[in-house]
């Protein structure tokens, strides 16, 4: 039956016109267990959800709903390589990349684990010769700038990761990463390096992307303007891709390419070859740690019951604001400054996934699907929209997420960071009540009508929902299960909303129209085959181009 029409549904929409004034500081007074209840622990990560806007009941209902869905089912689907991106016909085996050695995996009815060890054992064998200076540029000089060209989920996972994890780096590599067509990422990227010591690593399951393409093309003629024999390029360019052909179309040899699957999703691809830089830049031993931690996640939602299963916690509740409350936009503020691309990263993990309109079976859903994931570090965040979280006209369920142990003590600092990460949570779910406000304006000297013309915009409504992530210490191990928790939990709402979360044909139409627009901005004659709109943008573009200089040759009609 169809989802927003069955029982499980129906109740708790039920439950949510009984309970949604239930405010949650007195749920904390009703029920001193209130917090053991909704907490929980699983080896360096701690995820606290009792300020949440739920009772036990909640959680069942929700866990009724969920069990509606066929999750384990559909969980053993994935592990076990059935072809679950059924519009792709692609397995979905993400996890079996941070299986420890010695598991077999069954793809197509080929078990692939030899291939993916013997690609592990390439990278390895690849970082130790860069980070060691056995691999030497075109002079003879070891490398020292490794350049990551990629986009979405070729550049989003290894960047934050590496961004992440900087503490860890062993300090003899530096690494940049290019995603943007806009040149200006490019040019300044390459403004400070040096064409004999730079490494660049074009990344691209497909290596069709356009975006990926033109950036390579153009880091290949500035290392080749000074590099001058394309025989150099082989020690300074690598490629990261399942598409063979089209890497030797490039002119990369095959030697010195590092290949994936198509089973592996390119929101899901750091953990294999594409996490390369992570790789060269903190070393093998701690990609290792990143995957032990990915996968420590993975047996713990395999194994877990349901009700205790961090990546199904945070789902359903997920689920509960959005399709209930009608709260269409989560919010994840990292108190860690070595997180602050972990929120980019999750708007792709999160909304390529689950941004779908109709089910599996082509139904177009009456329900709402992918919430609007953002955020930004916290204490930053506080100073620029924590405005609206407190005070502003929208429920916005929020994920704290910060670590015990700070990599850089100095002073204070750390306290602070974790008292102003606790506070907000605090202050998201108390708010502050009509008395509260009026004695702190007393106190302050006001009365009469000018008190009464503050107070309206003193006050703080409260019961907004929070979770708490906290890490003992944000280091690979912890940082690949926190990953795959929310790798997981993307999973379980499209598997209740009973969409495909695998695919993303929504990122097509804008590249095939772009394609068609680009040879138009070359027409003499006004372009008029567009809408009025679309047709004023180009011609003023055409207009443009023709004042000003000539494009750089071999860049706009590679494609
Ligand atoms: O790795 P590729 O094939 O260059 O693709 C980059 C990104 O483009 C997308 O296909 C979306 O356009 C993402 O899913 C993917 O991560």
């Amino acid at each position: 039956m169809y989802l927003s029409r069955s029982a499980e549904w129906s109740a708790l929409e039920s439950h949510y016109q009984d309970t949604r004034h239930h405010a949650m500081i007195e749920l904390f007074g009703a029920d001193p267990d209130r917090h053991e209840r909704f907490s929980l622990s699983l080896e360096a990560i701690h995820l606290d959800y009792s300020k949440n806007r739920i009772t036990p009941r909640t959680m069942e209902l929700l866990m009724e709903l969920l069990r509606r869905s066929g999750i384990e089912e559909k969980r053993r689907r994935m592990f076990e390589g059935e072809r679950i991106n059924f519009t792709e016909q692609r397995a979905v085996l993400h996890t079996a990349l941070r299986r420890p050695p010695g598991y077999s995996m069954i793809v197509d009815g080929d078990d692939v684990s030899a291939e993916v060890a013997s690609v592990l054992d390439q990278m390895k064998a690849f970082c130790g010769k860069v980070i060691s200076g056995e691999w030497i540029g075109y002079t003879g000089k070891r490398i020292t700038d490794v350049v990551n060209i990629g986009i979405g989920g070729s550049d989003l996972g290894p960047y934050m990761v590496t961004e992440a994890l900087k503490p860890f780096a062993h300090g003899k590599l530096r690494a940049y990463f290019v995603s943007n067509v806009d040149g200006s990422h490019l040019s300044e990227t390459l403004k400070g390096l040096d064409r004999e010591t730079t490494l660049f690593i074009i990344a691209s399951k497909t290596f069709t992307t356009q975006e990926t393409l033109a950036n390579a093309m153009s880091a290949r003629a500035w290392f080749l303007d000074e590099a001058g024999s394309v025989d150099h390029v082989a020690r300074h360019f690598v490629a990261v891709s399942t598409n063979r052909e089209k890497v030797e179309e490039f002119g990369i040899d095959p030697a010195n390419m590092f290949r994936f699957w198509d089973w592996v999703g390119g929101r899901y691809s750091l953990w294999s070859a594409i996490g390369l830089s992570i790789a060269l830049c903190l070393g093998f031993e701690r990609f290792s740690e990143l995957l032990a931690g990915a996968n420590a996640m993975d047996e713990h939602f395999l194994n877990a019951p349901l009700e205790a299963n961090m990546p199904v916690i945070l789902a359903m509740l997920g689920i509960w604001y959005n399709n209930f409350f009608g709260a269409h936009s989560q919010a994840i503020i990292p108190y860690d400054q070595y997180l602050h691309r972990f929120p980019a990263y999750l708007q792709q993990l999160d909304m390529e996934s689950n941004g779908k309109r109709v089910d599996r079976a082509g139904q177009e859903a009456d329900y709402a699907t992918g919430p609007v994931i953002w955020g930004e570090p916290g204490t930053n965040a506080q100073h620029a929209f924590f405005q609206l979280l407190h005070q502003g006209t929208e429920i916005i369920p929020v994920d704290f997420i910060v670590s015990l142990k700070s990599q850089n003590p100095m002073g204070e600092h750390h306290d602070m960071l974790v008292a102003n990460c606790f506070a907000q949570s605090e202050a998201l779910m108390r708010g502050k009540s009509e008395a509260e406000a009026r004695a702190e304006l007393e106190a302050a000297g006001l009365t009469g009508g000018d008190l009464a013309k503050l107070l309206p915009h003193k006050l703080f409504p409260g019961n907004r929902p929070t979770n708490t992530i906290v890490l003992d210490e944000l280091n690979p191990f912890n940082l690949g299960s926190l990953i795959a928790l929310y790798e997981h939990k993307v999973f379980v709402q499209g598997a209740v909303w009973n969409i495909n979360s695998f695919d993303q044909w929504g990122v097509e139409l804008g590249k095939q129209l772009a394609k068609a627009i680009l040879p138009e901005f070359d027409f003499d004659e006004a372009v008029e085959s567009h809408d009025a709109s679309t047709n004023d943008l180009i011609n003023r573009y055409r207009q443009f181009r023709k004042g000003s200089q000539p494009k750089e040759p071999d860049q706009l009609t590679l494609f």
